[in-house]
Protein backbone atom coordinates (compact mmCIF):
# COMPACT_ATOMS: atom_id res chain seq x y z
CA UNK A 1 0.00 0.00 0.00
CA UNK A 2 1.13 3.61 -0.87
CA UNK A 3 1.51 6.22 1.85
CA UNK A 4 -1.47 8.33 2.27
CA UNK A 5 -1.08 12.09 0.62
CA UNK A 6 1.46 13.73 3.26
CA UNK A 7 1.68 12.49 6.71
CA UNK A 8 4.82 9.88 5.86
CA UNK A 9 6.64 12.71 3.69
CA UNK A 10 6.17 15.63 6.44
CA UNK A 11 8.63 16.60 9.09
CA UNK A 12 6.97 16.68 12.07
CA UNK A 13 7.85 19.84 14.32
CA UNK A 14 8.96 18.99 17.62
CA UNK A 15 6.10 19.67 20.47
CA UNK A 16 3.68 18.68 17.71
CA UNK A 17 0.05 18.28 19.22
CA UNK A 18 -2.79 16.12 17.54
CA UNK A 19 -6.32 14.82 19.28
CA UNK A 20 -9.77 15.20 19.63
CA UNK A 21 -12.12 17.48 21.10
CA UNK A 22 -16.07 18.11 20.71
CA UNK A 23 -18.51 20.65 21.74
CA UNK A 24 -21.16 20.49 23.55
CA UNK A 25 -24.06 22.92 24.84
CA UNK A 26 -28.15 23.49 24.82
CA UNK A 27 -29.66 23.54 21.29
CA UNK A 28 -29.10 27.23 19.56
CA UNK A 29 -25.42 27.23 21.53
CA UNK A 30 -23.50 28.14 18.79
CA UNK A 31 -21.54 24.30 18.05
CA UNK A 32 -22.59 23.65 14.42
CA UNK A 33 -21.25 27.52 13.73
CA UNK A 34 -18.66 27.72 15.53
CA UNK A 35 -17.14 23.97 14.25
CA UNK A 36 -17.19 25.91 10.63
CA UNK A 37 -16.00 28.86 11.76
CA UNK A 38 -12.39 26.81 13.35
CA UNK A 39 -12.51 24.74 10.34
CA UNK A 40 -13.04 27.47 7.63
CA UNK A 41 -16.52 26.34 6.90
CA UNK A 42 -14.91 23.33 5.28
CA UNK A 43 -15.87 19.39 6.38
CA UNK A 44 -12.52 17.36 6.03
CA UNK A 45 -12.54 13.36 4.88
CA UNK A 46 -9.79 11.51 6.29
CA UNK A 47 -8.78 8.85 4.00
CA UNK A 48 -6.06 6.25 3.94
CA UNK A 49 -5.44 6.57 7.32
CA UNK A 50 -6.11 4.53 9.98
CA UNK A 51 -8.50 6.05 12.14
CA UNK A 52 -8.36 6.25 15.45
CA UNK A 53 -12.16 7.42 16.33
CA UNK A 54 -15.52 5.71 16.05
CA UNK A 55 -16.92 9.17 16.05
CA UNK A 56 -18.14 11.35 13.54
CA UNK A 57 -15.38 13.81 12.26
CA UNK A 58 -16.84 17.23 11.79
CA UNK A 59 -13.66 19.21 10.74
CA UNK A 60 -10.25 19.27 11.15
CA UNK A 61 -7.95 22.49 12.18
CA UNK A 62 -4.66 21.72 10.50
CA UNK A 63 -1.81 24.37 12.23
CA UNK A 64 1.89 23.94 12.16
CA UNK A 65 1.96 23.01 15.35
CA UNK A 66 -0.96 21.05 15.96
CA UNK A 67 -4.20 18.94 14.52
CA UNK A 68 -7.28 19.62 16.32
CA UNK A 69 -9.92 16.84 15.00
CA UNK A 70 -13.17 18.05 16.13
CA UNK A 71 -15.95 15.05 16.42
CA UNK A 72 -19.74 15.11 16.59
CA UNK A 73 -21.65 14.11 19.71
CA UNK A 74 -25.14 13.87 20.12
CA UNK A 75 -27.05 15.83 22.68
CA UNK A 76 -27.54 14.67 26.16
CA UNK A 77 -31.12 14.60 27.14
CA UNK A 78 -32.85 14.20 30.22
CA UNK A 79 -33.45 10.39 29.73
CA UNK A 80 -36.91 9.33 30.17
CA UNK A 81 -37.16 5.93 28.51
CA UNK A 82 -34.15 3.23 28.42
CA UNK A 83 -33.44 3.96 24.96
CA UNK A 84 -32.60 7.53 25.80
CA UNK A 85 -30.93 6.39 29.31
CA UNK A 86 -28.99 3.91 26.60
CA UNK A 87 -27.62 7.29 23.95
CA UNK A 88 -26.62 9.39 27.24
CA UNK A 89 -24.08 6.73 28.07
CA UNK A 90 -23.16 6.43 24.44
CA UNK A 91 -22.08 10.00 24.83
CA UNK A 92 -20.69 9.76 27.99
CA UNK A 93 -18.49 7.14 26.56
CA UNK A 94 -17.65 10.02 23.79
CA UNK A 95 -16.67 12.28 26.46
CA UNK A 96 -14.11 10.19 28.41
CA UNK A 97 -12.20 9.43 24.71
CA UNK A 98 -11.94 13.18 23.57
CA UNK A 99 -8.83 14.83 24.81
CA UNK A 100 -10.96 18.18 25.60
CA UNK A 101 -14.26 19.44 25.75
CA UNK A 102 -15.55 22.60 24.97
CA UNK A 103 -18.68 23.43 27.01
CA UNK A 104 -20.70 26.12 24.60
CA UNK A 105 -22.48 29.01 26.89
CA UNK A 106 -24.29 31.54 24.71
CA UNK A 107 -23.20 35.30 25.85
CA UNK A 108 -26.87 36.24 25.15
CA UNK A 109 -28.67 33.75 27.57
CA UNK A 110 -28.48 32.83 30.89
CA UNK A 111 -26.77 30.11 32.15
CA UNK A 112 -30.19 28.13 32.88
CA UNK A 113 -30.64 24.38 34.13
CA UNK A 114 -30.22 22.85 31.27
CA UNK A 115 -26.35 23.93 31.29
CA UNK A 116 -26.10 23.66 34.76
CA UNK A 117 -27.37 20.07 34.12
CA UNK A 118 -24.87 19.19 31.29
CA UNK A 119 -22.29 20.51 32.86
CA UNK A 120 -23.44 18.21 36.31
CA UNK A 121 -22.93 15.43 33.72
CA UNK A 122 -19.63 16.12 32.56
CA UNK A 123 -18.50 16.62 36.28
CA UNK A 124 -19.97 13.19 37.20
CA UNK A 125 -17.87 11.11 34.91
CA UNK A 126 -15.35 9.02 36.35
CA UNK A 127 -12.38 10.68 34.25
CA UNK A 128 -13.33 14.28 33.35
CA UNK A 129 -11.75 15.35 30.62
CA UNK A 130 -10.31 18.61 30.39
CA UNK A 131 -13.20 21.74 30.24
CA UNK A 132 -12.58 24.78 27.93
CA UNK A 133 -15.94 27.52 28.94
CA UNK A 134 -16.58 28.78 25.37
CA UNK A 135 -19.06 32.02 25.65
CA UNK A 136 -20.13 31.92 22.39
CA UNK A 137 -21.92 34.77 20.56
CA UNK A 138 -19.91 37.83 21.78
CA UNK A 139 -20.97 39.96 19.46
CA UNK A 140 -24.16 40.13 20.50
CA UNK A 141 -23.47 41.35 23.85
CA UNK A 142 -21.43 44.43 25.43
CA UNK A 143 -18.80 44.72 27.68
CA UNK A 144 -21.00 44.64 31.12
CA UNK A 145 -23.54 41.50 30.23
CA UNK A 146 -20.13 39.70 28.95
CA UNK A 147 -18.53 40.19 32.25
CA UNK A 148 -21.67 39.59 34.17
CA UNK A 149 -21.43 36.07 31.97
CA UNK A 150 -18.07 34.98 32.21
CA UNK A 151 -18.87 35.35 36.10
CA UNK A 152 -22.07 33.20 35.87
CA UNK A 153 -19.61 30.55 34.30
CA UNK A 154 -16.76 31.09 36.65
CA UNK A 155 -19.43 30.24 39.04
CA UNK A 156 -19.97 26.90 37.98
CA UNK A 157 -17.22 25.82 39.15
CA UNK A 158 -17.93 26.04 42.98
CA UNK A 159 -21.66 25.29 42.46
CA UNK A 160 -20.71 21.72 40.05
CA UNK A 161 -17.00 20.94 41.37
CA UNK A 162 -15.14 21.43 38.56
CA UNK A 163 -12.07 23.69 37.15
CA UNK A 164 -12.48 25.21 33.75
CA UNK A 165 -9.28 24.70 32.15
CA UNK A 166 -9.72 28.32 30.46
CA UNK A 167 -13.08 30.47 29.55
CA UNK A 168 -12.69 31.88 26.13
CA UNK A 169 -15.44 34.83 24.61
CA UNK A 170 -15.51 33.75 20.98
CA UNK A 171 -17.50 34.90 18.28
CA UNK A 172 -18.19 32.55 14.90
CA UNK A 173 -19.85 35.65 12.85
CA UNK A 174 -17.10 38.18 13.54
CA UNK A 175 -14.14 35.37 14.30
CA UNK A 176 -13.11 37.38 17.52
CA UNK A 177 -10.81 35.04 19.35
CA UNK A 178 -11.17 32.26 17.31
CA UNK A 179 -7.66 31.47 17.47
CA UNK A 180 -7.12 32.10 21.35
CA UNK A 181 -10.00 29.30 21.48
CA UNK A 182 -7.85 26.96 19.62
CA UNK A 183 -4.79 27.79 21.11
CA UNK A 184 -6.29 26.70 24.67
CA UNK A 185 -8.32 23.50 23.25
CA UNK A 186 -4.70 22.52 21.20
CA UNK A 187 -2.75 22.90 24.88
CA UNK A 188 -4.85 20.34 25.78
CA UNK A 189 -3.96 18.09 23.57
CA UNK A 190 -1.28 15.39 24.03
CA UNK A 191 2.13 15.45 22.02
CA UNK A 192 2.06 13.63 18.66
CA UNK A 193 2.09 13.63 14.82
CA UNK A 194 -0.73 14.25 12.94
CA UNK A 195 -3.61 11.48 12.93
CA UNK A 196 -4.89 12.37 9.02
CA UNK A 197 -3.21 13.48 6.48
CA UNK A 198 -3.83 17.28 5.66
CA UNK A 199 -4.23 17.39 2.07
CA UNK A 200 -8.19 16.14 1.42
CA UNK A 201 -10.40 18.61 2.80
CA UNK A 202 -13.85 19.35 1.05
CA UNK A 203 -17.48 20.84 1.37
CA UNK A 204 -18.94 18.20 -0.69
CA UNK A 205 -22.20 16.34 0.72
CA UNK A 206 -21.71 12.77 2.10
CA UNK A 207 -22.20 10.90 -1.07
CA UNK A 208 -19.53 12.79 -2.56
CA UNK A 209 -17.19 11.82 0.13
CA UNK A 210 -18.44 8.41 -0.25
CA UNK A 211 -17.71 7.69 -4.04
CA UNK A 212 -14.35 9.83 -3.40
CA UNK A 213 -13.06 7.28 -0.58
CA UNK A 214 -14.35 4.00 -2.66
CA UNK A 215 -12.15 5.51 -5.69
CA UNK A 216 -9.10 6.36 -3.79
CA UNK A 217 -9.24 2.83 -2.65
CA UNK A 218 -9.34 1.13 -5.44
CA UNK A 219 -6.90 3.38 -7.48
CA UNK A 220 -4.26 2.55 -4.38
CA UNK A 221 -4.73 -0.73 -5.86
CA UNK A 222 -4.64 -0.66 -9.13
CA UNK A 223 -3.25 2.79 -10.23
CA UNK A 224 -0.62 1.74 -12.64
CA UNK A 225 -2.96 -0.45 -14.44
CA UNK A 226 -5.89 1.94 -15.36
CA UNK A 227 -4.79 5.16 -14.15
CA UNK A 228 -7.72 7.35 -15.20
CA UNK A 229 -10.61 5.25 -16.41
CA UNK A 230 -12.69 4.59 -13.09
CA UNK A 231 -14.85 6.24 -11.42
CA UNK A 232 -17.62 5.42 -8.32
CA UNK A 233 -21.29 6.33 -8.64
CA UNK A 234 -23.28 6.23 -5.32
CA UNK A 235 -26.78 4.29 -6.51
CA UNK A 236 -28.17 4.86 -3.09
CA UNK A 237 -26.83 5.59 0.18
CA UNK A 238 -29.31 5.72 3.25
CA UNK A 239 -29.67 4.65 6.80
CA UNK A 240 -31.55 1.18 7.33
CA UNK A 241 -35.06 1.39 8.57
CA UNK A 242 -36.18 -0.67 11.44
CA UNK A 243 -32.92 -0.50 13.31
CA UNK A 244 -33.19 1.30 17.08
CA UNK A 245 -31.13 4.51 17.21
CA UNK A 246 -28.01 3.10 19.03
CA UNK A 247 -27.78 0.27 16.11
CA UNK A 248 -27.49 2.17 13.16
CA UNK A 249 -26.72 0.52 9.91
CA UNK A 250 -25.84 2.66 6.76
CA UNK A 251 -26.56 0.92 3.36
CA UNK A 252 -24.14 2.27 0.88
CA UNK A 253 -24.89 0.71 -2.54
CA UNK A 254 -22.17 1.77 -4.90
CA UNK A 255 -20.58 1.24 -8.67
CA UNK A 256 -17.21 1.20 -9.49
CA UNK A 257 -17.16 2.33 -13.61
CA UNK A 258 -14.92 1.51 -16.10
CA UNK A 259 -14.60 1.29 -19.72
CA UNK A 260 -13.91 -1.89 -21.32
CA UNK A 261 -14.43 -5.43 -19.70
CA UNK A 262 -10.90 -6.12 -19.96
CA UNK A 263 -10.75 -3.50 -16.86
CA UNK A 264 -13.50 -4.62 -15.25
CA UNK A 265 -11.75 -8.37 -15.10
CA UNK A 266 -8.46 -5.94 -13.34
CA UNK A 267 -10.65 -4.39 -10.55
CA UNK A 268 -12.34 -7.97 -10.05
CA UNK A 269 -9.33 -9.58 -9.78
CA UNK A 270 -8.51 -13.79 -9.02
CA UNK A 271 -11.44 -15.07 -7.84
CA UNK A 272 -12.92 -11.47 -7.18
CA UNK A 273 -10.70 -11.49 -4.13
CA UNK A 274 -9.02 -7.81 -5.14
CA UNK A 275 -13.01 -6.44 -5.13
CA UNK A 276 -13.64 -8.00 -1.90
CA UNK A 277 -10.34 -6.24 -0.66
CA UNK A 278 -11.54 -2.52 -2.13
CA UNK A 279 -15.02 -3.28 -0.74
CA UNK A 280 -13.53 -4.43 3.12
CA UNK A 281 -10.93 -1.13 3.16
CA UNK A 282 -13.97 1.29 1.56
CA UNK A 283 -15.82 0.13 4.17
CA UNK A 284 -14.30 0.31 6.78
CA UNK A 285 -13.08 4.24 6.01
CA UNK A 286 -16.63 5.10 5.24
CA UNK A 287 -17.37 4.11 9.02
CA UNK A 288 -14.60 5.84 9.97
CA UNK A 289 -15.47 9.09 8.16
CA UNK A 290 -19.35 9.08 8.82
CA UNK A 291 -19.04 7.31 12.12
CA UNK A 292 -21.68 4.31 11.55
CA UNK A 293 -21.39 0.76 10.73
CA UNK A 294 -21.58 0.76 7.09
CA UNK A 295 -23.04 -2.18 4.81
CA UNK A 296 -21.24 -2.01 1.16
CA UNK A 297 -22.56 -3.25 -1.90
CA UNK A 298 -20.14 -2.48 -4.46
CA UNK A 299 -20.08 -3.85 -7.65
CA UNK A 300 -17.73 -2.98 -11.43
CA UNK A 301 -19.86 -1.95 -14.07
CA UNK A 302 -18.81 -1.20 -17.89
CA UNK A 303 -19.66 2.27 -19.20
CA UNK A 304 -18.23 1.49 -23.01
CA UNK A 305 -16.33 5.23 -22.99
CA UNK A 306 -17.82 7.29 -20.53
CA UNK A 307 -15.44 9.59 -20.39
CA UNK A 308 -16.41 10.58 -23.82
CA UNK A 309 -20.39 10.34 -23.49
CA UNK A 310 -22.26 13.16 -22.35
CA UNK A 311 -24.93 11.03 -21.50
CA UNK A 312 -22.67 8.99 -18.99
CA UNK A 313 -21.11 11.69 -17.75
CA UNK A 314 -24.00 13.56 -17.37
CA UNK A 315 -25.56 10.67 -15.36
CA UNK A 316 -21.99 10.43 -13.43
CA UNK A 317 -22.31 13.88 -12.28
CA UNK A 318 -19.58 15.42 -14.06
N1 LIG B 1 -24.52 36.61 16.36
C1 LIG B 1 -24.05 35.35 16.43
N2 LIG B 1 -24.85 34.33 16.13
C2 LIG B 1 -24.36 33.08 16.21
C3 LIG B 1 -23.01 32.82 16.57
N3 LIG B 1 -22.82 31.48 16.57
C4 LIG B 1 -23.99 30.94 16.19
N4 LIG B 1 -24.91 31.89 15.97
C5 LIG B 1 -26.33 31.68 15.58
O1 LIG B 1 -26.98 30.94 16.59
C6 LIG B 1 -27.89 29.97 16.02
C7 LIG B 1 -27.55 28.58 16.50
O2 LIG B 1 -26.25 28.22 16.06
P1 LIG B 1 -25.82 26.71 15.80
O3 LIG B 1 -24.39 26.73 15.46
O4 LIG B 1 -26.75 26.06 14.85
O5 LIG B 1 -26.07 26.10 17.23
P2 LIG B 1 -25.91 24.60 17.70
O6 LIG B 1 -25.41 24.66 19.09
O7 LIG B 1 -25.12 23.81 16.74
O8 LIG B 1 -27.41 24.15 17.70
P3 LIG B 1 -28.04 22.65 17.74
O9 LIG B 1 -27.67 22.01 16.45
O10 LIG B 1 -29.51 22.95 17.87
O11 LIG B 1 -27.48 21.98 18.94
C8 LIG B 1 -27.75 30.15 14.52
O12 LIG B 1 -28.79 30.97 14.08
C9 LIG B 1 -26.42 30.83 14.34
O13 LIG B 1 -26.37 31.63 13.20
C10 LIG B 1 -22.17 33.95 16.88
O14 LIG B 1 -20.99 33.84 17.21
N5 LIG B 1 -22.75 35.19 16.80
Amino acid sequence: MTAPSSTAAREVPEGHRSGFACFVGRPNAGKSTLTNALVGSKVAIASAKPQTTRHAIRGIVNRPDAQLVLIDTPGLHRPRTLLGERLNDLVRATWTEVDVVGVCLPADQRIGPGDTYLVGELAKLPRTPPLVAVATKSDLVGPTRMAEHLMAIQALEDKLGITWADIVPVSSVTDDQLDVLAGALVERLPEGPPLYPEGVITDEPEETLVAELIREAVLEDVRDELPHSITVAIEEMGLREGRSDDRPLLDVYASMIVERDSQKGIVIGHRGERLRAIGEKSRRQIEALLGTPVYLDLRVKVLKEWQRNPKHLNRLGF
